[in-house]
């Protein structure tokens, strides 16, 4: 069994990412991420920690706007419109979950679909259905990276995606889809899941339950990418037991170590495309 660790494509992307950076600062240009969170969720918490720490490692600047749950949604959308409109940030996000009370639909479209680096306004995730450019969401485009970087061909591959969410699914089919493979979405309401899933060449465990996928879910030498992080006992597990499956795949991701280490990479990689592209540049 061999460990797809996060890291090396973590790597690889920063090294790309400090490149093209350099070519911004030649030009006076600094790419800037804005990050809204609103009241105190854990993993988003978790998340805006990681990203403050780590964004001045690939060149970027971010600031982190902390809002109080009790805001209103008119004033979180007045927010977004104030950073929509200053050219000097690139890039912004809204942590989610939202306080109860906030439409989430509106929050998303009010985002400038040129500064969306989480890639969840509708016209990113079109340019992603119809194979445009646009912002990929960090998370599925980590995995797919992660496939680039490994050099896993696909290709005419079964590929199961467990889990049909508009953030990691949804996108992820999309993007095994870009690699040829033959790709089933699988969920909760599925009949003979284990069926389904064991029959897979590479398993996507996207779909939100600790520990979830148990041996007799996954098919002998199969490949199993784990997006899940749940606590337990002061420790990260994914979605996948993995002390189940460990002997029976040929390839997994570790929970903590694996997707999620790339998903600051593609969101640093998303910053810095949306600074070359506002200022007209190629990226
Ligand atoms: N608008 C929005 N976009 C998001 O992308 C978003 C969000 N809201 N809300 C919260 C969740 C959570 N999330 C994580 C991403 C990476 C790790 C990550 O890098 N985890 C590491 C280490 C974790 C650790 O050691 O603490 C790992 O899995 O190896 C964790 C959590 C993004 N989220």
């Amino acid at each position: 069994m061999r460990l797809l660790e996060g890291k090396k494509t973590a790597e690889a992307v920063k090294k790309e990412i400090l490149a093209k950076v350099e070519f911004l600062k030649s030009k006076s240009i600094e790419p800037k991420l804005d990050v809204i969170i609103i009241g105190e969720d854990d993993a988003a918490m978790a998340y805006v920690g990681m990203i403050a720490r780590s964004s001045q490692k690939y060149g970027v600047a971010s600031e982190v706007v902390a809002l109080p749950a009790t805001i209103t949604e008119a004033e979180l959308l007045e927010k977004i419109r104030e950073i929509n409109g200053d050219k000097s940030v690139h890039g912004l996000i809204v942590q989610m979950p939202l306080p109860k009370g906030i439409d989430e639909k509106r929050v998303i479209e009010t985002i400038d679909p040129l500064k969306d680096v989480d890639g969840f306004h509708p016209m990113n995730v079109g340019n992603l259905s119809i194979g445009e450019d646009g912002f990929v969401p960090c998370t599925p485009y980590g995995i797919y990276k992660m496939t680039e970087i490994e050099e896993l061909d696909f290709t005419g591959k079964n590929v199961v995606v467990l889990g049909r969410s508009n953030i990691v699914g949804k996108p992820a089919a999309m993007l095994m889809l870009r690699k040829n493979a033959t790709v089933t979405i699988c969920h909760s309401k599925t009949k003979d899941l284990a069926e389904v899933t064991s029959k897979a060449d590479v398993l996507i465990a996207a779909i939100g339950k600790k520990k979830f996928v148990k041996a007799n879910m996954v098919g002998d030498g199969a490949i199993v990418i784990d997006v899940g992080i749940h606590s337990e006992d002061g420790k990260i597990v994914g979605d996948v037991d993995f002390e189940d499956v460990k002997d029976k795949v040929s390839m997994i991701t570790p929970v903590p170590g694996g997707v999620g280490t790339t998903t600051i990479a593609m969101l640093m990689h998303n910053a810095v495309k949306a600074a070359h592209k506002q200022n007209g540049l190629e990226f």
